[in-house]
């Protein structure tokens, strides 16, 4: 695949017909305090978003998948201009939505729709169902004179009784009131429907068959999707193709069998990994990450998720086996969480270096942070060990970003993990 293709690279993703949305390089940052006092002092932003690339293709259903917190929703918001991007542009069907204004901008919000996650909070408690499904046609001036009949045949659509047109919001159930929200949003006979976790409120019995009414209306209506959600089995269920997001940025794209079977980011492995297994004595999901999640505030340099990866790559001056670096990394994790109580060199060797100290320059690191922790001197041993190794890293010092091989199929494959290097560098947008 070409370099740009999955990162979205201009002029060349914009004008491809096949693609009907263009993120680039999208930002955006909340100033941490609101209101008067907002900008009095120099606080550092909440990256929220930052710097996210992709294109989602016509007909498709890309999911988005991350943990919470990690941007999914703002990322939308964003794409949607309901709130302003800090930098960076989103191009919908080639035109780019910063530009754009009076009727262009409203024809564009129409065929850009989105439905959220809580099918009672959007839905006014006072109107009956079928004016809320005309609402829509009613703001952007459409279907006059025929809205009533259209309400009807889209609730029919959706699987919804046309004859309940007169009830309110509460005499439906959680999956009837989201369905209420779909026809509302086909209303306008979008193109694109941006789906914010929209079954995630939902019993799991009632999600799937939302899940699979809302493919039939994809192929009925030609829509695409950009379906959010953090729950990994519904969005293998739905997507053509899988984004993950991590702390604000694009860890990963694929399609979704390659995502699934053959990840080659280690924070999707991991996600992958604390997917519930269907074992009766297993107790509860199993997370084989580390450490909490940085703040968004101060996010980690280079790739966000090496401060919690198992993968982490030592610095290129040293060549020590795996067995080794791994060691050093469990005891630099061990000295600054002080999970163990200061004793003298030779205990500390026993209990993290059993087989030796590693040789050369990353030994004598180590040896002088054991002097450091025998006299209680923990903050230096841990920060001599952080910017030795941690710090030094490839992880810490570039952003990754990589077009890799799939395995299976012949789609892209982004992986911003340095583990790839050998494979080819995507040229993302600059940092900020
Ligand atoms: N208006 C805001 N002001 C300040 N910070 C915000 C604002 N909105 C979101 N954030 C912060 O931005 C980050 C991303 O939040 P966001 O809601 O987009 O994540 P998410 O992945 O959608 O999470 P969830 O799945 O829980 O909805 C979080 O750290 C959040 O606290």
């Amino acid at each position: 695949m070409s370099d740009g293709d999955v990162l979205g690279n201009g002029a060349a993703a914009v004008e491809d017909e096949d693609t009907i949305l263009s993120v680039q390089g999208l930002t955006k940052h909340f100033s941490q305090s609101d209101g008067m006092l907002s900008g009095l002092w120099d606080e550092p932003p909440v990256r929220a978003v930052e710097d996210v690339s992709f294109d989602v293709k016509r007909g498709e259903t890309l999911g988005l998948v991350g943990e919470s917190g990690c941007g999914k929703s703002t990322l939308a918001r964003t794409i949607l201009r309901l709130v302003d991007p800090t930098d960076g542009a989103v191009y919908f069907n080639g035109d780019n939505l910063a530009e754009l204004s009076g009727s262009d901008l409203r024809e564009c919000r129409r065929d850009m729709q989105m439905i959220f996650q809580d099918p009672q909070s959007s839905l006014d408690p006072r109107m009956k169902v079928g004016p809320i499904v005309e609402e829509p046609m009613k703001a952007h001036g459409l279907y006059e004179g025929e809205r009533e009949e259209r309400a009807r045949e889209l609730l029919e659509k959706v699987g919804l009784d046309p004859h309940h047109y007169n009830r309110y919001p509460h005499q439906f159930s959680g999956g009837q009131r989201q369905r209420i929200n779909l026809a509302r949003a086909l209303s306008v006979n979008p193109d694109f429907i941006v789906c914010d976790e929209p079954v995630s409120a939902l019993d799991v019995s009632i999600q799937a068959q939302v899940l699979n009414t809302m493919q039939e209306l994809q192929d009925e209506f030609g829509l695409t999707y950009l379906f959010i959600a953090h729950d990994l089995s519904v969005i293998r269920h739905i997507s053509d193709r899988v984004a993950v997001m991590y702390l604000g940025q694009m860890v990963e794209l694929a399609e979704t069998e390659e995502l699934f079977e053959h990840p080659k980011h280690p924070y999707t492995e991991a996600l992958l990994d604390s997917i519930p297994v269907p074992d009766p004595r297993a107790t509860g999901t199993r997370s084989v990450l580390e450490g909490d999640v940085p703040s968004p505030i101060e996010p980690p340099s280079g790739c966000r998720f090496r401060t919690r990866c198992p993968k982490l790559i030592q610095p290129d001056e040293f060549s020590m086996s795996d067995d080794e670096w791994a060691a050093v990394r469990e005891f630099a994790r061990a000295v600054k969480r002080r999970t163990f109580e200061a004793a003298d060199g030779q205990s500390v060797r026993a209990q993290f270096f059993p087989d030796g100290t590693p040789s050369g320059s990353a030994g004598s690191t180590v040896e002088t942070a054991i002097e450091e922790i025998a006299d209680d001197e923990w903050d230096a041993a841990s920060e001599r060990l952080v910017s030795t190794f941690a710090d030094a890293s490839i992880c810490a010092t570039e952003k990754p970003s990589y077009a890799v091989e799939p395995t299976v199929g012949d789609g892209e494959h982004f992986a911003a993990c340095h583990l790839h290097r050998e494979d080819i560098e995507a040229p993302a947008p600059a940092d900020d």
